[in-house]
């Protein structure tokens, strides 16, 4: 591959794509001084604030404070939206003030950061006259991979090395039983080889990270706005993991993998992602002017240590946070681990009695295991306790949902304008209308995105049953204070979640 074109898919020093540094760089530079991206919040005073913002008159072309504030505001009005289980709110017939102010008007729709850098047209003629040898590269790769798995049993060790394997997938072998389990068993642990096999020897074809993150929170609707957003002809999410395709969004790579330096680690980190005859087909065939990759693995949000690494390996990424009302989170999150099997040790089903231990106060270990995250350095092997934790026990599952305390490490590492927030309420609503924000912010032209309902499959919905009134009683008093602070963090008196605001206060 030429120079020129391998500097351009992989940015010019760092490693990250030309089109988020350019994109972030000129958000940066529009910095209004306000946090996270937000124009200043008018909570006291909403009505004028919506004719101030309306007064505003955007420059062509270039993203001012306010615009920036747009971006964000847009996404992140009040109330929970329709189309919840029980426990959640269902959106008031009358919007708030401050959430209509939100609601972005034609004249107000943000203006997109910078338009992602595609390929010059001399460069997409290179990439076309070359893409045959390439795809030959890839499928023998395949191929190799494939026999490799088949005839040298040091490639699964490889792969359990290399990888995580996620704690779900035993339990879900288990179930089906001895005969069909070890059948399973047998298919997911050579296709997953296969796959990480693939992926390392074309790692020479895959020059891309991440332009930007869906960083959290889990059970907040990722799933929902990664498969939209995949639909995009100038976007990817990760290559995949082989056991279930709708999560080809999450890498899981700070999670399992990452390497002893930072050098080794950005090599690895790019075998999570497509090849360049992916962005080949997406550029010249799909004809899209431009295109980037994401990664919108959940838990990266949850764990602290993942900041630090996340910021070595991509400084210039823009990061996507979804909020939830915690408490409808964690029972979802109960929802999905127990139909996929997972032995739980508690439910949320059952009542609790006020003071119950479990629901009152994070766990001591899980608090000092997270303690210890927090200071791991970014080149350390993680504690190897944190897989089984982090989706096992219901300690986890309730840290996750300190929210504000979780989102410290990433904001005291990138700037403000690289955030944006979404509440799901807002994207259960309007979920196109966020899509296109996302797509604005993150540099790419969202007049290119057809939206597509998604099928009640794909939102990674487990079913709904019903939490029981004394532990939503419960949880909502433990979040009650974590909440404010999420809240305070983004200039907001109220996000419309289970014990916020003046009813509650
Ligand atoms: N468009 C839309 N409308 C309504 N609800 C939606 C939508 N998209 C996602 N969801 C709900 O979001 C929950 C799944 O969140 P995630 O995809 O982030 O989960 S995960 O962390 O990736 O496992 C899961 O929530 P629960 O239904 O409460 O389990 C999904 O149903």
């Amino acid at each position: 591959m030429p120079a020129s074109l391998h500097s351009r898919l992989v940015g010019p020093d760092d490693g990250t794509p030309g089109a988020g540094s350019n994109a972030s760089a000129s958000a940066g530079s529009s910095s209004g001084g306000a946090p996270f991206g937000v124009a200043p919040a008018h909570d006291a005073a909403p009505e004028a604030a919506a004719s101030e913002a309306a007064a505003v008159v955007e420059p062509e072309g270039a993203m001012s404070s306010s615009a920036a504030g747009a971006v964000a505001e847009g996404a992140m009005p009040a109330n929970d939206g329709p189309g919840r289980g029980p426990d959640e709110k269902a959106p008031s017939p009358n919007p708030s003030p401050w959430s209509h102010r939100r609601q972005p008007q034609p004249q107000q729709r943000p203006v997109a950061a910078a338009p992602a850098r595609g390929l010059s047209p001399a460069q997409r003629l290179a990439l076309t006259l070359a893409m045959p040898l390439m795809m030959m590269y890839c499928m023998a790769a395949f191929a190799v991979a494939w026999m490799s798995t088949f005839t040298v049993v040091p490639s699964y060790i490889l792969a359990q090395r290399l990888y995580w394997t996620c704690p779900f997938i035993p339990h879900i072998w288990r179930r089906l039983g001895p005969l069909a389990g070890f059948a399973a068993r047998i298919g997911f642990e050579s296709s997953h080889c296969i796959n990480i096999l693939t992926r390392l020897l074309t790692l020479p074809l895959r020059p891309h990270l991440p332009s930007f993150y869906i960083l959290g929170f889990p059970k907040c609707g990722t799933t929902s706005l990664a498969e939209h957003l995949r639909t995009h002809p100038g976007l990817s999410a990760t290559a995949g993991l082989p056991y279930h395709e709708a999560l080809a969004k999450e890498s899981h790579f700070f999670q399992g993998v990452y390497g002893r330096s930072c050098a080794s680690s950005r090599l690895l980190y790019r075998s999570c992602f497509p090849t360049v005859v992916t962005r080949w087909w997406h550029e010249v065939v799909r004809g899209a002017p431009a295109w980037m990759c994401f990664d919108a693995c959940p838990v990266n949000a949850c764990t602290p240590h993942v900041a630090e690494r996340i910021r070595r390996l991509t400084p210039d990424a823009k990061i996507v946070v979804m909020l939830r009302d915690p408490v409808p989170g964690v029972f979802s999150a109960e929802i999905m681990m127990r139909d996929m099997g997972v032995p739980l040790e508690w439910t949320l089903t059952e009542p609790v009695t006020p003071n119950d231990p479990r629901f009152t106060q994070i766990p001591a270990d899980v608090a000092s295991l997270w303690r210890e995250l927090a200071v791991l350095p970014h080149d350390a092997p993680l504690p190897y306790k944190l897989p089984y934790t982090l989706y096992n026990t219901l300690g986890a599952t309730l840290q996750c949902g300190m929210y504000a305390e979780l989102l410290q490490p990433f904001l005291e590492r990138f700037p403000r304008e690289s955030f944006m927030f979404i509440n799901f309420g807002d994207f259960v609503k309007d979920t196109e209308g966020v899509v296109r924000q996302v797509l604005d912010f993150v540099g790419l032209d969202s007049q290119s995105y057809r939206h597509v309902p998604l099928l009640p499959a794909m939102k990674n919905n487990y079913g709904s049953r019903r939490m029981h009134p004394s532990v939503k009683a419960a949880l909502t008093e433990l979040f009650r204070e974590p909440n404010r602070r999420v809240a305070a963090l983004l200039g907001r008196n109220d996000l419309g979640w289970a014990g916020m605001g003046p009813e509650s206060a």
